[in-house]
């Protein structure tokens, strides 16, 4: 279970292991003994948008390039027969979106019982009321090796408790690996909450495009921006007004047919149009590199979703700027914002803390569990109290504490801020389990000697 900030990597992380894994055992590309068009991938990555899906299939095949490795995409929306033709034709590592890929195992034209290597990216989202039920029957009802015959990897930059609990149905005896302070937006990317009321956030996001520069690019000619909203009828709006104002905008949301979708972010991605209105279709994993500015014209409704909006900038490294209209209708997100933002060291106007303090106790509570829940590497076998815990050194807290497999298998930071979040750079792991790289600035030089059962784990930050 791996947690990094959003544009820190993770998909790397996942996808040259695979491949590696694939060339060190050889690439059989089986095929289904009773069926020989049935596809027997080794590798399995599943993602929650057909968008992202694509996107993965595009790195992994950047990570196999000049390899006997074969990666192949299943996603909805787009023709059947032709992805299944190309499966056909043999795959090791299959990059699919839960919903088309039960359909082809439901037709047989895949079959997960050589599956090696099975990483769910955005795993929290996957593991969510939306997906769960999809998620159980892949991994559990359609033939995939069981926990302990399989490597599964989960990734996000968020993960909370109650989500890791049910991840953990999925996996055995397993590393909890932290890099960055997780659940956190990254202080690449500068935050700004302005309060606007519903009725003027049409005409304050034309004055905010219009300081941006012509046509609402951000500075050079491909500073791009992103504006978020709730609805996809709000986002066709958006879009609506935007044009009639004279600004280049297109919209992506799910109501769009696939190759709609696909043309928008082409157009965005590109440059030709500079300015994006989009739902939480693409709230996760995209990552489109010049993506200066996102505007959530709606906030969401959870502080983890705002973090993954906020990070389709400031990635690899690069800064960013995330603006927020809020208004009496987000109080509830008021007490968690405010907190990621210190922790981000983001300047809180003032009015903001106030509402954080007058939306009263149950955001105040709301707040103690997201803290208790997010940093430090914040494993929930860990327990909730182990925010507050103070270490006094690693071998009382390792002879104190014993989860899951029965061993004892702390990299117990020497020191931790009342976040539980450890301000050391790197320190000891022991023989299986949690790993926290509590630093994003942690040397990967001087990471090495990690010794896990595992082999080595390296935390590289962006220095
Ligand atoms: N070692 C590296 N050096 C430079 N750039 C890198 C490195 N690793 C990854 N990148 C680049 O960083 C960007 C972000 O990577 P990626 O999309 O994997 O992030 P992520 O952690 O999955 O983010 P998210 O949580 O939003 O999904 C990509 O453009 C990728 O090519």
């Amino acid at each position: 279970m791996a947690c990094a900030q959003t544009g820190s990597g993770k998909t790397a992380a996942f996808c040259l292991p695979i491949v590696f894994g694939v060339l060190r055992e050889g690439s059989k590309r089986e095929r289904h003994p009773s069926s020989r068009r049935t596809a027997c991938p080794s590798g399995l990555v599943l993602s929650p948008t057909r968008e992202l899906a694509c996107q993965i299939y595009e790195e992994a095949k950047k990570f196999a390039y000049q390899t006997v490795v074969k990666v192949a995409v299943a996603y909805g929306g787009a023709p059947f027969g032709q992805q299944v033709r190309t499966l056909e034709k043999g795959v090791d590592i299959l990059v699919a979106t839960p919903g088309r890929l039960v359909d082809m195992i439901e037709r047989d034209k895949v079959s997960l019982r050589k599956i090696r290597y099975f990483t769910m990216d955005e795993a929290d989202r996957m593991l969510d009321m939306g997906f769960e039920p999809q998620i159980r029957k892949i991994v559990e009802r359609m033939d995939m090796p069981p926990s302990g015959a399989r490597q599964t990897m989960l990734f996000s930059a968020t993960f909370p408790d109650d989500i890791q609990r049910l991840a953990s149905d999925f996996l055995s005896d397993y590393i909890f690996l932290a890099v960055g302070r997780v659940g956190s937006s990254t202080d690449l990317i500068a935050q700004k909450v302005e309060f606007v009321d519903d009725k003027d956030k049409r005409s304050f996001l034309v004055d905010l495009l219009h300081s941006q520069g012509k046509n609402g690019s951000v500075g050079s000619k491909q500073g791009l921006t992103l504006v978020f909203v709730e609805t996809k009828r709000g986002a066709d709006a958006l879009e609506n007004w935007l044009l009639r104002s004279g600004f280049h905008a297109i919209a992506i949301h799910g109501d769009k047919v696939q190759m709609e979708r696909e043309r928008a972010l082409r157009s965005f991605r590109s440059g030709a149009i500079p300015i994006m209105v989009a739902t939480d279709v693409a709230s996760r994993g995209l990552d489109i590199p010049h993506v200066a500015h996102v505007i959530n014209y709606d906030l969401p409704k959870s502080i983890d979703d705002y973090v993954h909006r906020i990070g389709r900038t400031g990635r690899a490294g690069k800064s960013g700027l995330a603006t927020a209209f809020f208004n009496g209708k987000n109080l509830s997100l008021a007490t968690a914002l405010v907190q990621l933002m210190q922790e981000a060291n983001q300047q809180v106007p003032s009015w903001l803390g106030e509402c954080a303090e007058q939306s009263g106790s149950h955001s105040h509570g709301l707040a103690r569990n997201r803290r208790a829940n997010r940093f430090g590497g914040n494993d929930f076998r860990r327990g909730p109290k182990s925010s507050n815990r103070s270490y006094s050194s690693s071998s009382s807290y390792r002879d104190a504490h014993t989860y899951g497999s029965g061993e004892n298998y702390y990299a117990d930071p020497p020191s931790t801020d009342v976040y539980g979040y450890a301000a050391a750079d790197s320190y000891l792991s022991a023989s299986h389990g949690y790993y926290d790289a509590a630093n994003n600035n942690s040397r990967a030089n001087e990471s090495d000697g990690y010794g896990t059962s595992h082999g080595s784990v390296m935390a590289s930050g962006w220095e």
